[in-house]
């Protein structure tokens, strides 16, 4: 046979195809009506699984069994997608508790904290964000922040959540999900790291380097060029810069910002050392009330799956067909289950929103302990 007829068989079977899968969804449409009379959840893992061993068993080859089954889990996660816009168009939602509110822009009377002391970036990124004049005070650990925001004796904390060249900040995401505090609000702030020292230091007698982990590692290539200066880690980069003017020891010198120098009077020895010229850190505003506004365009949740097969992939499929653009995934090891993860996924959007509110109605049904972090305006210069 020519490729022209072999192409005209694989058209019949195709069309056949189609006429069969759009069937197949009318009926899917009328048990979503079904389950919006009863009440049954649209996933039902058993019948699913029933279903899959079938299909599986009426071909023949290890090929063909794998290639069925691919074809029959994207089948029903179509079919699941339909019934969920149904139950949604229904006004069958799933109650999220976050309370749609005028603004949070009303800055003024609020109480906020930062991680560190006077001088620290995460102290610059608040002072950017609620302004100048906004009542705040300084904590010694995430911890305490997500704690005082719990227990209501301040309104919002300030934490950073990532850094553009060391990456995530692994204490703010573990606390997210150990307490039930959300996040409002984003700001960005452009981080130029410089070594500070006292006011008699000369470079040469530099001989011990403070900062945070961030810090030394946003400054690596700098450090390599002064492998004989011991670095060591401390709970923040103002820390640091406080360390250094107690000690009045010009041996020792601190990785922290500009402000920091002013702060603890300190000389600028070398400005700008990270390696990174577009350096910038992203500070999240968190409250402990689930609050979004209309404005919001971003949305963060994190779930666990089930370590099978395709589980992540078909959860993230939701985000696919509800034309939902996913920003960033990442994930963070279980405790107590090695090599299991939780997934924390940003995705543009309000709560609001139909696709937004039939993803996540798709994800709760499909993932473990799903939750929402918040819907806060994304950052914008
Ligand atoms: O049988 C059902 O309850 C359906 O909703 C149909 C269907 C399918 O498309 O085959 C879809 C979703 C369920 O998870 C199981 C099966």
């Amino acid at each position: 046979m020519d490729l022209k007829e072999l192409r005209k068989e694989i058209d019949e079977i195709d069309t056949q195809l189609v006429t069969l899968y759009e069937k197949r969804m009318k009926i899917s449409e009328e048990v979503a009506k079904y389950k919006i009379n009863t009440g049954k959840p649209v996933f039902d893992k058993e019948r699913e699984n029933a279903k899959l061993d079938w299909v599986k068993s009426q071909v023949h080859s290890e090929f063909t069994k794998h290639g069925i089954e691919e074809l029959f889990l994207q089948i029903m996660s179509m079919s699941r997608k339909l019934q969920y816009q149904l139950l949604n168009k229904n006004g069958i939602q799933d109650k999220t508790s976050f309370r749609l509110i005028d603004t949070i822009e009303n800055k003024k009377d609020k109480k906020v904290i930062f991680q560190g002391v006077p001088g620290s970036y995460s102290q610059i990124a608040m002072l950017e964000y609620f302004g100048e004049d906004v009542d705040n005070y300084g904590v010694e650990t995430f911890k305490d922040a997500m704690e005082t925001i719990k227990n209501q004796a301040a309104d919002y904390a300030v934490l950073p959540i990532e850094n553009s060249s060391a990456g995530i900040v692994n204490m703010s995401y573990d606390l997210l999900v150990e307490y039930d505090n959300y996040i409002v609000g984003e700001h960005i702030l452009r981080i130029d790291q410089a070594l500070l020292a006292t006011k008699d230091a000369k470079i040469e007698d530099i001989k011990t380097v403070y900062s945070h982990p961030q810090g030394l590692m946003q400054c690596a290539k700098y450090l390599d060029q002064h492998r004989d200066w011991k670095q060591i880690s401390l709970q923040n980069t103002a820390a640091s810069a406080l360390k250094v003017r107690e000690d009045q020891d010009k041996t020792q010198a601190a990785i922290a910002s500009i402000k920091a120098a002013e702060t603890y009077d300190l000389q600028v020895l070398q400005e700008a050392i990270n390696f990174s010229d577009t350096n910038s850190t992203r500070f999240m505003v968190v409250s402990h009330e689930p609050i979004f506004t209309i404005k919001a365009d971003k949305v963060s949740v994190c779930f666990e799956v089930a370590h099978e097969s395709g589980t992540l992939y078909n959860a993230l499929a939701h985000f696919i067909y509800n034309g939902i653009n996913m920003t960033k995934i990442e994930s963070r090891p279980l405790e107590g289950r090695p090599w299991e993860y939780r997934f924390f996924v940003d995705f543009e959007g309000n709560l609001n929103d139909g696709s937004v509110q039939n993803a996540l109605m798709g994800l709760k049904a499909e993932t473990i302990d799903l939750r929402i972090l918040g819907n806060y305006k994304k950052y914008e210069e």
